[in-house]
């Protein structure tokens, strides 16, 4: 049986627009809007199209956007003073700084100086601390949207063999805490696993974050599984034209997996879908109200 194709445009559509209702209901009963902070430095055409995506995004969710565009050449003090503004500014739910910085930032410096209330990234110490010892925190996005597209399809993860293959603060970490406090049995896979296609074939949810195009192929899955595709790599189209896949190679998965996400149209839309839920969460905390329920891990 050919894998199910699990949709995480159509998922995030349908997260975006629970977002919107909660974002009109805190206008017309508290004059509340939620804002979003993004920060960008330097001119990565790649960081342009997220930004500009999540901007349009945000509006769309009836949310304030605002962008900062920095130079490239941007001494450090002056992206940290901009930080504390933001941090001050009571319009302002929501802060992100898009990664990577320019080398001469210290980026644990930037994300740590970042009021961890507002920290919708979930990068910030304190927050990676809460969820590592499972309390309330902001969770970083595209974890969370992973787990939402796993719980979505599967029900209950207990007990199930999860393998991570990438372990960075922003993807493979977090996403193997989340898989840890919904009861899977995890393995966290990197550049240093040996014989890692028998590592992955052990699992029943294959998480794949490492940013090499095909890496994971279709001989390495248990038949059945469960494949998410984090990776986002541009690769040449051939004819001059470059196009999105991700870490898997997707036909060779696809006929052996039970389910897979595709890319692009999988994990990226529920990432910004998630960074939208997480500054209107941030937003009902600072000022007391209920949470939007099913919208955090
Ligand atoms: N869909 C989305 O919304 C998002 C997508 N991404 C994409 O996800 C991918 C990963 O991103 P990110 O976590 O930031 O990447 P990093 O480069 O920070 O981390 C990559 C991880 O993969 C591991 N790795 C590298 N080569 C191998 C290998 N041959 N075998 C096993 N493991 C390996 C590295 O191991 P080691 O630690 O040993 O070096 C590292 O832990 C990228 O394609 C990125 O574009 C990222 C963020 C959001
Ligand atoms: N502080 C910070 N937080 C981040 O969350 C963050 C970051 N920095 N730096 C870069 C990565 C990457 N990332 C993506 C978001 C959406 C898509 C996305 O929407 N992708 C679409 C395709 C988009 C396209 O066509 O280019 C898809 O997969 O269907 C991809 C990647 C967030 N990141």
């Amino acid at each position: 049986m050919p894998a199910t194709i699990i949709d995480g445009k159509a998922f995030a559509a349908r997260v975006r627009g629970e977002v919107a209702g909660h974002v009109s209901r805190l206008k017309a009963d508290h004059g509340i809007t939620p804002g979003l902070a993004v920060v960008l430095v330097g001119e990565d055409p790649a960081s342009q199209v997220y930004v500009r995506s999540k901007g349009k995004q945000t509006v769309e969710a009836g949310m304030n956007s605002y962008e900062h565009r920095l130079e490239a050449d941007t001494r450090q003090e002056d992206l940290l003073a901009l930080v504390g503004q933001l941090n001050a500014d009571p319009a302002v739910h929501g802060i992100l700084v898009q990664l990577p910085l320019p080398a001469h930032i210290d980026s644990d410096l930037v994300i740590n100086a970042i009021d961890p209330a507002k920290d919708v990234d979930g990068f910030h110490v304190s927050n990676v601390g809460l969820l590592g010892t499972g309390q309330k925190s902001m969770v970083p996005c595209t974890p969370l949207g992973c787990l939402m597209l796993l719980r979505d399809h599967l029900g209950s993860l207990s007990g199930l063999d999860a393998v991570v293959v990438g372990r960075s603060n922003i993807v493979g970490k977090p996403m193997a805490q989340l898989l840890l406090g919904d009861s899977c049995t995890v393995t966290i896979a990197h550049s240093r696993t040996r014989d890692l296609a028998a590592v992955v074939r052990r699992a029943d949810i294959v998480v794949a974050a490492v940013g090499r195009p095909g890496m994971v192929t279709g001989d390495w899955i248990k038949p059945g599984a469960t494949v998410i595709d984090v990776g986002i790599n541009r690769v040449d189209a051939g004819d001059g034209k470059t196009r999105l896949v991700g870490d898997c190679d997707y036909d060779s998965c696809a006929a052996v997996a039970g389910a897979i996400t595709p890319v692009p149209g999988g994990v990226g839309p529920m990432t910004i879908a998630c960074l939208l839920a997480n500054t209107t969460t941030a937003c009902c905390r600072a000022n007391g109200l209920p949470e939007p329920e099913g919208l955090t891990a």
